[in-house]
């Protein structure tokens, strides 16, 4: 389960018409008739951005070569529930929640992991991935044939961790010898509206933990901080934002930072646009000459051999969901997280 992306520019109107139409992402009055409105005045600029990223979305082509690759070594982890198989359910472009159901049945599966592609857990992410798939299992799959458990989080996975740290070390030894250690580590993820925020949302303190795992991993060689992009909007979202702590190190005369997407796995236009073209040209014009990304894990061996042991440990635990989904956040007033957690806490597997 991921968030998707249009893979043409064409794709680009639907797939902000169905973001701006999910209530656990944006809730907006009069929702099903305004979405249509703002994705569509939007479109331009956004096809403008996917247009610069070579004209589409690589998440799709980064997903299916992720779960291959993690199916091909689930088989020899777990014999006992071999042979596995991975559909993809984006939530706004396709394949659909819907899409993967019907296949799913298509195959006759009976059994099944929703495993969200968000390390870190937020209502807005994968709680709303959860709602859809609870919502589309009640029309397709009504007498319930599919047995399902969750893996709603993994923000401080051995493996993910390694995978990061690795990405980072590789990025570094671009870098001088001996000024290396001195490189500033910006961490970046994406922003969450400070209402989400105060409901009780995970995400910001997970997104953190993994930061700081990532660090205690590398031994703390560098100094580091954690920032918040791609706010959307004019209320007040989680910051610092990127883009504000680049200039502001620039302005203190710091030259080398190297920035590490954290809270995605894969490339995207966050990745793609925002830090590589829009913050770097940014960053080179505050004196930032020595910026650099680290790369996104994508079809890295080591990330994909971590997703097939957190899902073969899955398997093993025998149990449906951690102990964090069913806490709900202690301000949440929608009525289909509560039903579809209880849907999957309580999951005979
Ligand atoms: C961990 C990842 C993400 C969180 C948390 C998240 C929260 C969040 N996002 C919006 C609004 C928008 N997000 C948009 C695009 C987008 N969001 C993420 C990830 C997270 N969002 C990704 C990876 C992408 C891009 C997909 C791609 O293919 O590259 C957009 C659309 C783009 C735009 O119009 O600017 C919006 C809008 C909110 C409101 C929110 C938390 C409540
Ligand atoms: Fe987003
Ligand atoms: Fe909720």
């Amino acid at each position: 389960m991921n968030l998707g992306g249009p893979e043409t520019l064409d794709g680009v109107q639907d797939f902000l018409t169905r973001l701006f139409s999910d209530p656990d992402l944006i809730p907006l009055p009069f929702q099903k008739s305004v979405a249509p409105i703002i994705a569509k005045r939007r479109t331009p600029r956004i096809q403008d951005q996917y247009a610069k990223i070579g004209g589409g979305s690589p998440i799709k082509t980064w997903t299916e070569l992720q779960g291959k690759g993690m199916v091909r070594l689930l088989d020899k982890l777990s014999p006992e529930t071999a042979p596995h198989k991975a559909y993809i359910a984006f939530r706004y472009a396709p394949p659909l929640t819907e899409d993967a159901i019907n296949q799913m049945k298509e195959d006759g599966v009976t059994r099944a992991v929703a495993f969200t592609q968000y390390p870190q857990y937020s209502c807005s992410t994968t709680g709303s991935s959860l709602n859809e798939l609870w919502r589309r299992l009640q029309d397709l799959d009504p007498h319930g044939s599919v047995k399902w458990s969750v893996i709603d989080r993994w923000p401080t996975h051995t493996g993910l961790i390694e995978a990061f740290a690795r990405h980072i070390e590789s990025a570094l030894s671009t870098y001088p010898a001996e000024s290396r250690s001195n490189v500033i580590l910006l961490f970046s993820a994406h922003s969450l509206p400070m209402v989400v925020v105060n409901r009780g949302d995970p995400y910001t303190a997970e997104v953190a933990a993994t930061v700081y795992r990532v660090m205690e991993r590398l031994k703390f060689s560098n100094p580091y901080r954690l920032v918040w992009q791609s706010q959307v909007g004019p209320q007040p979202w989680m910051g610092p934002k990127t883009d504000e702590a680049l200039t502001g190190l620039g302005k203190k005369g710091y030259k080398d930072v190297l920035l590490v997407p954290i809270a995605f796995t894969s490339d995207h236009i966050e990745t793609l646009f925002e830090l590589d073209l829009e913050y770097g040209h940014m960053a080179k014009e505050a004196g930032i000459t020595g910026l650099k990304r680290a790369e996104s894990l994508n079809d890295d061996p080591i990330f994909i051999e971590a997703m097939a042991n957190l899902v073969a440990d899955h398997l093993r635990s025998r149990q449906p969901v951690s102990v964090q989904l069913p806490l709900r956040c202690p301000q949440c007033k929608n009525e289909v997280c509560r039903r579809s957690k209880e849907f999957f806490a309580n999951q005979q597997i």
